[in-house]
Parts: C-alpha cells; sequence; structure tokens
C-alpha cells in the first residue's frame, strides 16, 4: 500500500511544507511507501488529484496535507467512492477541530490515519445554475462573506500572515465589514427574511478559525446547521461577538436557527458568498439547492 500525498506547502504561512518535512522522513524510517505531489499555484489540487487517480491502484490511500481550502478543493476533484485522509497545515483548520484530528501534531495524526477505518462523514453540497460541489465546513451569505473577500484580496493580510498576525487581519476587516455590509433580503424554504446580515449553513461546529458557530453541528450526521443573524444595531451587534466566541449567540432574538437537510435559498440582490473560505457571488433571485453527501474519511 502508497500513500499518495498531495499537500500545498503553502498553507497556513509555511505550515504543509512544515508537515511534509516532518511526515517524510518518518514515512523513509518506518519503510511506509509513498508518492508527494507538491500544488505548484493556486487552484493546482483538481489537477493533481486527476493524476493520482490514474496512477493509484485500490488498494493506495490518498493523504491530503493542507489548510481547509486545500482539504475542500481536493475533495471536490474526488470522487465520493474514494476514501481519503488528512493532516491538517492550515491556519484556521476547522474540519480538523470538528473531526477531532490532533492538530499542529503531523506524526500523532499519521499514526492515527494509519491505523484507522473508513468512517462515513455528510458533507454539504450545493448546486445552482451556475456553480455546483461539495463543501466540507460551511456556505456563507453577506458579513462572513465579505470578510472572506476583504481579508483574501487584502495586502494586509499577507503582511500580517508573515509575522504570524494573520487572525488579526481577519478581526480588523470583520470590524471594518461590520461597520459597512448592508442588510438584504434572503429567502429559504419559504421564510424570508428582510434583514439578513450573516446567513450561514454548516454540517459542523466551526468557522472563521474555531469559533463555536452551531455547537451542535456534527460531521457524523446529514443534518445541516443554518445561523442567521438579522441586522440590528451595531452597539447590540458588537456585543454579540463575544457571545459567538463562547457559542451562547442563541439567546438573543435577532439570531436564528434551523437544522434541516435540505435548504432551497435565494437573495434579491446580489450578494459575496463563501464556500469553505473561498469567495464567490450569489447573483439576485438564482435559487441555491444545498443538501449533503457521503464522504468517505479514514483519520
Ligand atoms: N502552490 C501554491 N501556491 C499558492 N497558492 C496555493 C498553492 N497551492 C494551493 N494554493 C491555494 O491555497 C488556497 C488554500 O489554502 P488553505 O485554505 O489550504 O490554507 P490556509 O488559508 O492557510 O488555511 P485555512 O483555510 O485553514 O485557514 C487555495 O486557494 C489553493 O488553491
Amino acid at each position: 500500500m502508497t500513500y499518495y500525498i498531495l499537500a500545498n506547502p503553502f498553507s497556513g504561512n509555511g505550515q504543509g511544507k512544515r508537515v511534509t518535512k516532518a511526515l517524510i522522513p518518518y514515512l523513509a524510517q518506518q519503510g511506509i511507501s509513498y508518492e508527494l505531489f507538491e500544488t505548484q499555484h493556486a487552484f493546482d489540487e483538481a489537477r493533481l488529484i486527476k493524476v493520482i487517480m490514474t496512477q493509484k491502484t485500490p488498494l493506495d490511500r490518498v493523504l491530503i496535507i493542507g489548510g481547509d481550502g486545500t482539504l475542500s478543493l481536493a475533495l471536490n476533484a474526488l470522487t465520493p467512492e474514494q476514501p481519503f485522509s488528512y493532516i491538517p497545515a492550515g491556519s484556521g483548520n476547522d474540519f480538523a477541530r470538528a473531526f477531532g484530528i490532533p492538530l499542529n501534531q503531523p506524526l500523532k495524526a499519521f499514526k492515527k490515519l494509519h491505523q484507522a477505518n473508513p468512517q462515513t462523514i455528510h458533507v454539504l453540497k450545493y448546486d445552482s445554475q451556475e456553480m455546483s460541489g461539495i463543501a466540507v465546513n460551511n456556505i456563507g451569505i453577506g458579513l462572513d462573506a465579505a470578510i472572506v473577500a476583504a481579508t483574501n484580496k487584502g495586502e494586509v493580510k499577507q503582511l500580517l500572515n508573515k509575522i504570524k498576525l494573520g487572525r488579526l487581519a481577519y478581526l480588523l476587516n470583520a470590524l471594518a465589514v461590520l461597520f459597512s455590509k448592508r442588510p438584504f433580503s434572503i429567502t429559504v424554504n419559504h421564510t424570508e427574511f428582510t434583514q439578513a446580515f450573516l446567513f450561514t449553513m454548516t454540517k459542523h461546529p466551526f468557522f472563521g478559525g474555531g469559533i463555536p458557530l452551531a455547537p451542535k453541528g456534527s460531521l457524523l450526521e446529514s443534518d445541516i446547521h443554518l445561523v442567521e443573524l438579522d441586522h440590528f444595531n451595531l452597539i447590540g451587534i458588537v456585543a454579540l461577538i463575544p457571545k459567538v466566541f463562547k457559542g451562547k449567540h442563541f439567546t438573543n432574538r435577532h439570531v436564528h436557527y434551523q437544522i434541516g437537510k435540505t435548504y432551497t435559498l435565494s437573495t434579491t440582490s446580489e450578494q459575496p458568498m463563501q464556500i469553505d473560505g473561498e469567495t464567490f457571488v450569489i447573483k439576485a433571485n438564482k435559487p441555491l439547492y444545498v443538501t449533503t453527501e457521503e464522504r468517505l474519511i479514514m483519520n
């Protein structure tokens, strides 16, 4: 059995490279066979998964090393029947937190996955006229997407990442967007929210690098947790932030929470949308259909 490893050396500000550097000598020392495929540029994951799938035999394993974005892009290129293993090497690592994969301990994570049997998890599956795919963490429309969009394109992020303050970039952008983002109207399964501010569907508790947005979410179930926050006064919204960090935001009357298996939604205006931290837009009156899909993980 050979491990076909897809690694993003640049994830987590170079953590992908550090994880690979720790893992490869260990595999060699243990006599474990491997083939390493490192991404050469952004969005190289799908190409490498295709190469891996033409080379591997059914007994070989697929191991992904990177952040949530790398995992998401790789799984979108992998068929549902193909089991995968994962070692986190990002900055947020929400999927790894949700599945209990050791963070910052690549050898511990590897030893665990090496012994593991395939287990079924449920990820998000989305579909519209314009796009389709799966998401391992969450799909957000409005505030979180606007923050991700502002952070991803900001040169400030690169600078702050270098001095290990990437999370500060999120915080600064979050504050700027908080004050400028306007509410929007969204209809989900026939319920209309006319003053929506944050609208996030998640399969597991975490978003934004460990923030417990939906503490009861689980990858082991097909439930999709929907958290919607209405735009109300900004002082109230700012006061809500520490509660979100503690997972205690559901008592606020402006927070709406639903658990469901499928959602059909549409907005009346074009809005930013984030899918596992990559940014898109949802066009006005273009329905998006969200459900779940089963995947096999060996961790
Ligand atoms: N060789 C590369 N050079 C530049 N970008 C890359 C490379 N390989 C992959 N990418 C891009 O990096 C992004 C994914 O980064 P990833 O999310 O894994 O790390 P992160 O942002 O540090 O972690 P997290 O999402 O956990 O915060 C994707 O857009 C992917 O296409």
